[in-house]
């Protein structure tokens, strides 16, 4: 792996857990997350062509435009994979220079499988050696959240972190996660508290819940969980700052808001303006703990 003076890890020996270096990370920054959803439509309104180049070129600029602005980046793997292993090497590409420009990734591949195919991705995405080592992933537990302890067990051996799913923003969602009593996601925030035990102010393992729900529908224990929190859904999907700040009182300091269609969509010239804008939208939000 390709390491740098800004990687915790090769300045002072360990990393140090995820948790905290989240919880640094939105203090200095605020909750913005920004997302890289590199698809067709965005490459031909910023005039890129839709191959792996032009998916570069956008990356680069957003980079750019993100670093010191904001806690964290959120690569979309599928817009990196649609490109086959020219998409995959730019995704390496952005990992690296994330990891260079002191800028956390979350990694959105939303994996999920039996126990001993779990292991091949938590290796893929959470080893220190892995080409494409992120400082977090999106995992899918929908085989259960046992059989994501391979991914859990490997974040925490190597100060990295994952999120959850436990209520997403889209509104197919809730079918399954609020089937039964307690809910599903009731019950996988339950899993996910028992993990994050005794890791004050912030645990490693993390949930995705949507900023586009009903709070009062959900009242999900986000506070007691010390779960860190991934809240899509701010921007193109309807949800704003005052939603976020409504939903995610009992986690701030712990949030971040992946915003990337309402950003990008500013085309090339706009990019910074919209980065610093976000921030400041969303700072007053949850922001501070
Ligand atoms: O519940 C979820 C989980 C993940 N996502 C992902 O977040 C971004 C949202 O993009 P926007 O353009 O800001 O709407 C995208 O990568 C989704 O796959 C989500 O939206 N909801």
């Amino acid at each position: 792996m390709t390491t740098s003076p800004h990687d915790p890890q090769t300045r002072s020996g360990p990393r140090p857990r995820f948790g905290s270096r989240l919880v640094e990370a939105i203090d200095r920054h605020g909750p913005l997350c920004v997302g890289l959803d590199p698809h067709r439509e965005l490459l031909e309104r910023w005039g890129l062509p839709d191959t792996a180049e032009g998916v570069g070129e956008l990356c680069s600029v957003v980079l750019d435009a993100a670093t010191g602005r904001c806690a964290a980046v959120k690569p979309q793997s599928a817009f990196f994979e649609r490109h086959g292993a020219a998409g995959i090497a730019v995704l390496e590409d952005v990992l690296r220079t994330c990891r260079e420009q002191g800028l956390l990734t979350v990694l959105d591949v939303k994996r999920g499988d039996i126990g001993s195919t779990m292991a091949g991705y938590a290796q893929a995405y959470l080893a220190d050696d892995a080409p494409l080592a992120a400082d977090a992933v999106t995992l899918s537990p929908f085989l259960g959240y046992g059989s994501l302890a391979p991914a859990v067990d490997l974040a925490r051996a190597t100060g990295r972190g994952v999120f959850v799913l436990v209520r997403t923003s889209n509104p197919e969602g809730g079918e399954v996660q609020r089937a039964g009593d307690p809910a599903v996601a009731h019950r996988l925030m339950q899993q996910v508290g028992r993990d994050n035990a005794g890791q004050e102010p912030c645990g490693d393992v993390g949930v995705v819940v949507g900023a586009t729900l009903d709070p009062v529908g959900e009242q999900l224990d986000l506070e007691g969980s010390l779960a860190p929190v991934l809240a899509p859904g701010v921007g193109a999907q309807g949800a704003d700052e005052h939603d976020v700040a409504r939903a995610f009182a009992g986690a701030r300091g712990r949030v971040l808001v992946p915003v990337s269609r309402g950003l990008l969509g500013e085309g090339p010239d706009g990019v910074g303006t919209a980065v610093e804008s976000w921030a400041q939208r969303l700072a007053g939000a949850v922001g501070d703990p």
